[in-house]
């Protein structure tokens, strides 16, 4: 395959999907060799079967307002790919959410949850509905109405939906309620659920736990400790949180953090104190990130993203292409050693080529941030056990998998200059996985 043929090609049969075309484009210029390596993948046209997803469920949801208005938005699934176990992956609501978005997430989760090593195939779904300002009871209105929607598609061995951006551990009680009342079972369905329903412990840590022990793993191959390092963070929700609590458990010196609205930058660091209101402001009265600027008298910046404050290692977690070419170069300027991401693909290809370039460690969010599809995984077997396991217990699975990925992308990826570039390890060894299990089903 050309790669560029292929991009070409879905490019004119999918257009105006720029996040989509993004990450496929990502992708399939590091895969390529390793692809041309195996005729039979080529034969069976492999590549097409691989980006394009396996099906899209598109939906109206109504639902009614506080005030009695009746509102609509669009649900979404993508069922992508199921090659080595069911769809899995998180919903997402916020008012950006599209067909694209959800594509090149989906595509991307299918890479990630292959290097998990876990038997989990990629999926997304979400809605364009904005919880910014709703109340509980719309919240609640709208998660059941979506689920009303979406349940009939998904179950314990086919689709188990999680969080994403806009759906934590409230939102997914409220379709999970709504989705055992439909379906008339009491599974698996969903993780990320309530401790006293099924939930694993370490879920709401995972991701942002997940993330700090990758960006361990790179240190420790040019004996860097983490003590002592400043940090630039973005974004203040659930990834963003439980990457700051772990920084500052080991020692680290975090800066800043972000919502969309703008930054802080607290030269002080924030410590477990300043952690806890930030936890409280989002989580419990989903207030502004500016708020912590007033309570602790600090700057705060309008309008703008952490990527300007000096700092030793960058972790975006937020969203898409939140740090662009600049961006990367002001980081790199301002004596940046590592980058590791917890959202999906919040780098853009600029910034990607301008960290390759420069040689520093840095961690794509399909293998960095895999710590939260993970610990949904071991969700899902606890619930097939009828079990649970002990904090401690989920926390050494999660290290030892997140260990387990950076071997994997070392593996693929180490240069003949002995540089790691993480991008293509993590494309080419979650492709290979996928690749083989697909090659060994046939032609579906
Ligand atoms: N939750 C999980 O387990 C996993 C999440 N991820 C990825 O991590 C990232 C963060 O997700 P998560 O923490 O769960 O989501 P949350 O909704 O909990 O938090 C998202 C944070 O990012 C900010 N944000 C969202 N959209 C934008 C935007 N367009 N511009 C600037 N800031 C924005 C939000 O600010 P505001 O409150 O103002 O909207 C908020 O601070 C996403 O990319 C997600 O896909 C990856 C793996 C697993
Ligand atoms: O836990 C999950 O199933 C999905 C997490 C997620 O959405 C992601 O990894 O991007």
């Amino acid at each position: 395959m050309k790669a560029s043929e292929v991009l070409d090609n879905l490019k004119r049969r999918f257009p105006n999907e720029p996040e989509y075309h993004q990450a496929v484009s990502e992708v399939l210029g590091t895969i390529e060799e390793a692809y041309n390596e195996h005729p039979e993948f080529e034969k069976s046209n492999l590549i097409e079967r691989l980006c394009i997803p396996d099906r899209i469920f598109s939906f109206r949801v109504t639902w009614m307002d506080d005030k009695g208005q009746i509102q609509t938005n669009m649900g979404y699934r993508i069922q992508h790919n199921n090659a080595i176990g069911p769809y899995k992956g998180g919903i997402r609501f916020h008012a950006s959410v599209n067909q694209s978005i959800l594509k090149f997430l989906a595509f991307e989760q299918t890479f990630k949850n292959s290097l998990t090593t876990l038997p989990m195939g990629g999926g997304k779904g979400g809605s364009d509905f904005s919880p910014r300002g709703k109340s509980n009871a719309e919240i609640m209105r709208f998660c059941q109405a979506f689920v009303l929607e979406l349940w009939r598609h998904i179950g314990p061995d086919t689709d188990v939906p999680a969080g994403d951006i806009g759906v934590g551990g409230r939102e997914v009680g409220y379709m999970y309620g709504m989705y055992k009342k439909l379906a008339q079972e009491n599974t698996g369905t969903f993780t990320g659920k309530g401790r006293e329903f099924g939930g694993s412990l370490i879920r709401p840590e995972a991701t942002g736990y997940g993330n700090v022990y990758f960006l361990l793993e790179m240190l420790k191959t040019k004996g860097i400790d983490i003590k002592g390092k400043t940090v630039c963070v973005s974004g203040s929700g659930n990834v963003a949180q439980y990457t700051v609590e772990k920084l500052i458990s080991l020692g680290a010196k975090v800066v800043t953090m972000s919502d969309s609205d703008g930054y802080i930058y607290d030269p002080d660091g924030i410590d477990r104190a300043k952690l806890d209101y930030i936890m409280e402001l989002k989580n419990l009265y989903r207030g502004r990130i500016r708020e912590y600027a007033e309570q602790y008298g600090c700057k705060y910046v309008a309008g703008a993203r952490p990527w300007g404050e000096k700092c030793d290692i960058a972790m975006p977690s937020a969203t898409q292409n939140e740090l662009t070419g600049d961006d990367a170069k002001t980081l790199l300027d301002n004596g940046c050693i590592a980058v590791s991401e917890g959202a999906n693909m919040p780098s853009t290809p600029e910034a990607i080529d301008a960290f390759l370039e420069a040689k520093i460690l840095y961690a794509p969010g399909k293998a960095a941030n895999a710590g939260g599809v993970s610990v949904s995984g071991l969700e899902m077997t606890q619930n097939a056990q009828k079990l649970s396991w002990s904090s401690e217990e989920v926390d050494e699975k999660l290290k030892s998998i997140m260990q387990n990925i950076h071997e994997q992308c070392v593996k693929y990826g180490k240069q003949a200059d002995g540089y790691t570039n993480y991008v293509k390890g993590a494309n080419v060894a979650g492709f290979m996985k996928v690749a083989k299990a697909m090659m060994a089903q046939g032609i579906l």
